[in-house]
């Protein structure tokens, strides 16, 4: 826990200028908005100055209303031509600004729901571009999380916003009307309502840092929350009986956060009532004063509800005024950490890459190949040194954790190596594009995604572009076997898959492994890359994948991981890693003929079979 607490405190210093520092992102946040929509937004602007001005008018038009009346009844010949032409403007006014907030409130939705839309889709593209390394750095995880929170806060700061320009014209307007009566009522307004927007400001400072330095165990309480209650883990949270620990852990977790926010949102609310009383008992100061004035003949009476409605009015438009202004502040926080999210800089993209060879010749080198993970000190990889010469079918075997898949990410370029160069054909594989580049690889990973989308998007997530190409993806299918599962499902290739969403049908793990595979065989790639491919298939599918794969790839590149000699056996050579160094490498007869790892390995394995 020290992590958060030294985030609170820093936090903290940061917020001590909030308001206003804070605000610096609007400007780009109405940018954003603008192109969202244009047309919408300039609608929506123009109806809110509109009304913007209806409280003074309205209000104007009930002063001259009220002193009409009391005029004509002291007249003998009345004439009500003027009462009802101003009734009249006060109803057509009043309509018009029904109608204008009826526009207001349909194109905030409509607007809204295009930016959380439009930015919830900049951060899946923002997390896209960024490395493996960042995605599984924490701190750029907790920057992930508190741009992906605050979507709907994001869409009410734009109506908080607006609505703030409208208020400061409304309040211009009145103290304006004010002004021309009697200015002493601005000062007591201003006097009254100052203490409570100091106490809304410290408060929602307060509460942003707190929701800040908290991310991390929001973070912890969403995965508690998930663990709890999912479809996916109901099978283990129910056999072990692990309901009451996990349900326990959130309570512990998410009560404490509880009583922290409970003691600031009842301070905030204990000073905001007093202050709020001290509001009121200024506005009855005001309405007493203007009494005395209309009782020693200075104010008509529609001067009198002229003057104590704008008075009141104001106390409110400027009440809303200020707990707007730090509801603005509090969310221009989180507005900052969308911002800040979208602004990590990406890792250079390779400058003038050189063109990766049409057809590769001699294949991979790695030259003293050293890793370590990011913000680990332990190395994973020691320097290795192999080839995998073009068109070789190369078998990666090592126990658990010997590293084997970490050099197919190497391979892959998700990470660079800490020293030492991978080369392809010579050429260092950092100076390839890396798009350019990994288009060459047909890839399945041993924890492979399992997509609830239809069977069809499972298969052509490996070459999207030809998610509609129905030969291409039911081909894919039949070299994989997964066309057994086609066959196997109502609706064929458009079955949904998963339990999530409606006629979705689950699939076992081998069957899940076989679509999966297919991913590999949608596009003509150069190089093939299968990180335990079949490690939940059967015995005849595992051999049967294996025929096709050599059979299908005859003269392409591959790397294939396993730990089923059976599988291994087939490659043109063995690579065997061990603690992050290569032990041995040759054909399955060579490493048979050495009495070391591989062959230990082997008939330890061959002995289980026997
Ligand atoms: N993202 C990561 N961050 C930090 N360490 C990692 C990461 N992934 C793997 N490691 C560590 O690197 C080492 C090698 O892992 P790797 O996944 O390459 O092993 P492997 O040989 O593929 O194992 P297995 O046969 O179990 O799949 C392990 O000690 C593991 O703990």
């Amino acid at each position: 826990m020290a992590r958060p607490r030294l985030q609170s405190i820093t936090d903290k210093k940061k917020t001590s200028v909030f308001s206003l520092d804070s605000l610096s992102a609007i400007p780009r946040f109405f940018k954003e908005i603008w192109r969202v929509s244009p047309k919408l937004f300039t609608l929506n602007t123009f109806a809110r100055l509109l009304t913007a001005l209806s409280p003074v008018v309205t209000l104007w038009i009930g002063k001259i209303i009220i002193d009409e009346i009391i005029l004509q009844i002291s007249l003998e010949n009345q004439d009500l031509t003027r009462l009802w032409t101003f009734v009249g403007i006060e109803l057509g006014v009043v309509v018009f600004t029904e109608i204008l907030n009826r526009g207001i409130t349909l194109t905030d939705g409509l607007i809204g729901d295009l930016y959380s839309n439009a930015s919830s889709e900049k951060i899946i593209r923002k997390t896209n571009e960024l490395t493996l390394e960042q995605l599984e750095d924490p701190e750029f995880y907790d920057k992930l999380e508190r741009a992906r929170q605050q979507t709907n806060g994001r869409v009410n700061l734009m109506s908080d916003a607006l609505s703030q320009v409208q208020a400061i014209i409304s309040i211009v307007s009145l103290i304006a009307a004010l002004i021309y009566f009697e200015p002493w009522l601005i000062v007591l307004l201003v006097l009254s309502i100052i203490p409570s927007f100091i106490n809304e400001a410290k408060y929602s400072g307060h509460r942003y840092s707190l929701a800040r330095s908290w991310t991390a165990e929001r973070r912890e309480l969403d995965y508690l929350r998930y663990v709890g209650a999912n479809n996916t883990t109901a099978k283990e949270v129910k056999l072990f009986g692990l309901t009451d620990y996990i349900a326990q852990r959130f309570s512990k977790l998410s009560h404490k956060y509880y009583l922290i926010n409970k003691n600031l949102s009842l301070k905030q609310s204990l000073y905001g009532s007093l202050f709020n009383i001290l509001g009121t008992l200024s506005y009855y100061g005001a309405y007493i004063f203007i009494i005395i004035k209309v009782i020693a003949g200075v104010l008509t009476i529609g001067e009198l509800t002229f003057l104590s409605g704008s008075f009141n009015r104001l106390r409110n438009n400027l009440q809303q005024f200020f707990s707007r202004f730090t509801r603005i502040s509090e969310s221009a926080l989180y507005l900052r950490d969308y911002f800040d999210f979208l602004d990590i800089p990406l890792s250079q993209e390779t400058q003038n890459p050189v063109a990766i060879p049409e057809v590769i010749k001699s294949g991979f080198e790695l030259k003293d190949v050293r890793f370590n993970y990011p913000g680990s000190d332990t190395p994973v990889l020691e320097g290795v040194n192999f080839e995998i010469k073009a068109g070789e079918k190369i078998a990666f075997v090592g126990q658990n954790g010997a590293g084997k898949t970490t050099l197919i990410k190497l391979i892959l370029r998700f990470y660079k190596p800490t020293s030492g160069e991978i080369l392809l054909d010579g050429i260092n594989i950092n100076r390839f594009s890396k798009e350019e580049y990994r288009a060459r690889f047909g890839v399945i990973f041993q924890d492979f995604f399992k997509y609830e989308f239809r069977l069809r998007e499972n298969i052509a997530v490996g070459n999207i572009d030809e998610i509609s190409n129905d030969p291409m993806i039911l081909d894919a299918a039949d070299r994989s076997l997964a066309n057994q599962v086609i066959e196997t499902m109502m609706d064929g290739i458009d079955q949904q898959l998963g339990r999530r969403f409606a006629k979705g049908q689950e699939l076992s793990g081998g069957q899940w492994q076989k679509v999966a595979l297919a991913r590999a065989y949608m596009k003509d790639a150069d190089i093939m890359v299968l990180d335990e491919p079949t490690s939940a298939l059967d015995a005849q599918a595992e051999y049967d994948v294996f025929e096709r794969f050599i059979g299908l790839t005859k003269g392409k590149t591959s790397i294939i991981i396993s730990h089923r000699f059976s599988t291994v056996r087939m490659a043109d050579r063995i690579l065997v890693l061990q603690d992050g160094k290569i032990a041995e490498i040759g054909t399955h007869e060579e490493l048979m003929e050495n009495p070391q790892l591989y062959s230990r390995l082997f008939n330890l394995q061959a002995a289980g079979y026997q």
